[in-house]
């Protein structure tokens, strides 16, 4: 693929949506626990696991998914502390408690594990100037933030934090670009957006950011490849279509991007001999960019048969329903 300067060419014509494909891509992988991939990612699994039984929900196959095996592993991975690892004999860490929390709100299962136990967890993460460390070991990043607000409301416990205080140190990420960082002076990322704007529709305070100047900034990570990137001067990348789309479509703004050229974009990544989505065409596809390709067409509303994608929690819609969640957004 000839990389022009910070975009690609997409190839003239594009598959169509290679929907069992993907499925069967997602099924099988990490069947074979040698596989290198699988012994690789093991220091992220549970997040590995989240992303691929989302991604197959919104696909309608979860019920070909080892429901019980998940979660006697979930339960096995809660540690004495309350929180819960990316693996067996692994420490854990907030981003691998909230990955835990979403499967289980997917499955309908959340009683696999000590609940109380995991809130007490969360809560002792927050700082005295509302940010969030990641686990025991003190590194602060606003992610943290998102995935403490995040893991709480779905336990519907939100209670037992500062919520002031939590929103008041993302509002300090916040730059002149109206986009947001991991830390104050941090440059604006748009994966720290969504977590910022996440943080913000779950917690009612939308109204503290600049709308049009934010979406704006979004917009502009789209380039004539169709695709878009997380940073300027950055090349496109399927998984930036979610992190992207999310925040947009939270601000109400979603029309303001050039729709077609992504789909035609995130359809060209598609990994037509081993299915799944790399993150851009011709690269390998593993179960991180297969999600956020089926997340992107889904908030997209394409006419491809794929259940509703929360942009809020990037869970499907029909759990954040039955939860009785009410994320926020901008109409
Ligand atoms: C650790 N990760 C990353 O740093 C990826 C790497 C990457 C993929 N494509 C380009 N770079 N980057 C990434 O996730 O950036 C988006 C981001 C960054 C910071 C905060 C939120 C989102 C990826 C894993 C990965 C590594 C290497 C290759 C492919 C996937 C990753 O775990 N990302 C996290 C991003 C994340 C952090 N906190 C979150 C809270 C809610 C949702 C997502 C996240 C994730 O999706 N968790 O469910
Ligand atoms: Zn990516």
């Amino acid at each position: 693929m000839p990389v022009l300067k910070h975009d690609i060419e997409l190839p003239a014509s594009v598959p169509e949506l290679l929907l069992e494909k993907h499925a069967n891509f997602l099924l099988s992988y990490g069947t074979d626990k040698d596989e290198y991939m699988y012994c690789m990612t093991e220091h992220m699994r549970m997040s590995g696991m989240y992303w691929g039984l989302t991604a197959l929900d919104l696909m309608g196959k979860l019920e070909q998914t080892n429901r019980n095996e998940v979660l006697e592993f979930i339960a096995q991975c809660q540690t004495e502390s309350g929180g819960i690892a990316a693996s067996l004999q692994h420490d854990p860490h907030i981003l691998y408690t909230l990955s835990a929390v979403q499967i289980l709100c997917i499955y309908n299962a959340l009683d696999t594990i000590d609940i109380e136990k995991v809130v007490k967890y969360v809560k002792e993460r927050q700082q005295p100037d509302g940010s969030f460390t990641g686990d025991i070991w003190g590194e602060i990043d606003m992610r943290f933030s998102f995935c403490a607000v995040a893991t709480l409301s779905l336990l519907n416990r939100l209670d037992v934090i500062d919520v002031e205080k939590a929103v008041e140190f993302v509002m300090k990420c916040m730059n002149f670009d109206g986009g947001f960082g991991s830390k104050p002076g941090a440059e604006s990322h748009a994966g720290m957006i969504y977590c910022s704007i996440g943080l913000l529709s779950i917690t009612g305070n939308l109204h503290l950011v600049d709308a049009d100047q934010l979406s704006w900034w979004l917009c502009e990570r789209q380039l004539p490849s169709g695709g878009l990137n997380g940073r300027p001067e950055k090349l496109p990348d399927v998984c930036y279509s979610w992190w992207v789309l999310s925040a947009l479509t939270i601000l109400g703004r979603l029309h303001w991007v050039n729709k077609e050229q992504l789909v035609k974009f995130v359809l060209a990544c598609q990994d037509t001999e081993s299915g799944g989505f790399s993150d851009r065409p011709g690269d390998i596809a593993d179960p991180f960019h297969t999600l956020f390709g089926l997340t992107a067409l889904s908030l997209l509303n394409t006419d491809y048969p794929l259940k509703k994608i929360n942009p809020t929690y990037c869970m499907p819609e029909y759990v954040i329903q039955r939860l009785h969640l009410k994320p926020a957004r901008l109409d």
